[in-house]
């Protein structure tokens, strides 16, 4: 049988600066990405985990400069390349010719799901400077199957090469992604990826499932780092799709390595489902408002998961961070 090839992007340097409170050390960069490098993974992100310029006080301070971050990682690459990722308005153009110097192949230009139309300058600057170029539809659960459709036409006539369904919030179960994927399969000619969050253990079930209907961009991190209950976990979905019978060009046991010897050690917590992030995944939240939240439960003297369910009821979107503060301020003087 001839086996499918697709490429697995490792968000852990991306995804995993939420979990890491943006406070990724110089040093903790060069280690994960000679391991990611090493282990034969072919793209990593790099840079604050709600992408170029996001070191804010809405979003949360970088305790390091993303752009020394880059250039660190960009130098242990022997075969792989770094992504970044950009939120037109919360990175600008700047950031990316920045990024670029820095040693960035790859840009994945990330939008609101419905908002596509708000990349196209990006996306077209991603092309002209010579990167991998990719369309990210975040917080994909909120649109319709024929909605994502028409906003990865938009994507793709602006030049994007890939077009990413991206579970924001680890909502999705495995058939809402195999709607989405099948119907990108069918109606755009360019690649297709998938991003998952863990916050109803559906992130590898879902990640199946995406590369069962025609995905072949995949992301991961290792040990599962990222926002919520983290990502799709790359060591096992390695494992998992080699049993599948893809494959993905990644050592087993290298990649095993970089998320037990290199990644671990400096994980503030494991990552794990809880009460919380559950209630994230049942609600349809954002992953990266967990810490933000948590923030303000303790401000105010209120259940986590009552702010949870609220922002969930008010279908807050990326950007909307400080509604954590005004739900939790609501709710205690209700209380
Ligand atoms: C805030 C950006 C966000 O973390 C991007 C992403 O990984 C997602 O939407 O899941
Ligand atoms: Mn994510």
């Amino acid at each position: 049988m001839e086996k499918k090839s697709f490429e697995i992007l490792d968000v852990t340097l991306r995804d995993g600066s939420h979990a890491m409170s943006h406070a990724f050390t110089p040093g903790q960069v060069r280690d994960t990405a000679r391991a990611l490098d090493a282990a034969g993974v072919r793209y990593f992100e790099v840079s604050h985990g709600d992408g170029l310029g996001g070191s804010s006080l809405q979003y949360g301070l970088s305790a390091h400069d993303e752009l020394e971050l880059i250039e660190i990682a960009a130098d242990e690459c022997k075969q792989a390349e770094v992504s970044v990722l950009l939120i037109p308005g919360i990175g600008v153009k700047g950031d990316l010719q920045n990024a670029v110097k820095a040693g960035a192949k790859m840009v994945r230009v990330a939008t609101h799901v419905t908002e596509a139309d708000v990349a196209a300058q990006h996306i077209a600057l991603g092309r002209e400077l010579g990167l991998k170029t990719v369309g990210f539809l975040m917080m994909s659960h909120m649109a319709p199957t024929a909605k994502i459709v028409e906003q990865a036409k938009l994507f793709e006539s602006y030049g994007a090469e890939v077009v990413y369904v991206t579970d924001s919030a680890g909502y999705m179960l495995p058939q809402d992604v195999t709607e989405r994927i099948s119907a990108l399969k069918q109606s755009i000619g360019c690649d297709i990826g998938f991003h998952g969050h863990n916050n109803l253990s559906m992130a590898m079930a879902n990640t199946v499932a995406a590369v069962e209907a025609g995905a072949t961009f995949i992301d991961g991190s290792l040990r599962a780092l990222g926002a919520g209950s983290g990502n799709t976990q790359t060591e096992v979905m390695v494992a998992v799709l080699e049993r599948l019978g893809y494959e993905t060009g990644i050592d087993l046991y290298k990649i095993m390595d970089a998320a037990n010897d290199v990644v671990t050690p400096y994980m503030p917590r494991p990552q794990e489902i809880t009460g919380s992030s559950l209630v994230m995944g049942y609600s349809g939240v954002y992953s990266s408002f967990l810490l933000h939240t948590q923030v303000a439960a303790k401000r105010f003297g209120v259940d986590e998961r009552d702010i949870l369910l609220e922002l969930g009821r008010m279908k807050a979107v990326g950007g909307q961070e400080d509604l954590i503060y005004d739900v939790a301020q609501g709710i205690a003087v209700r209380n």
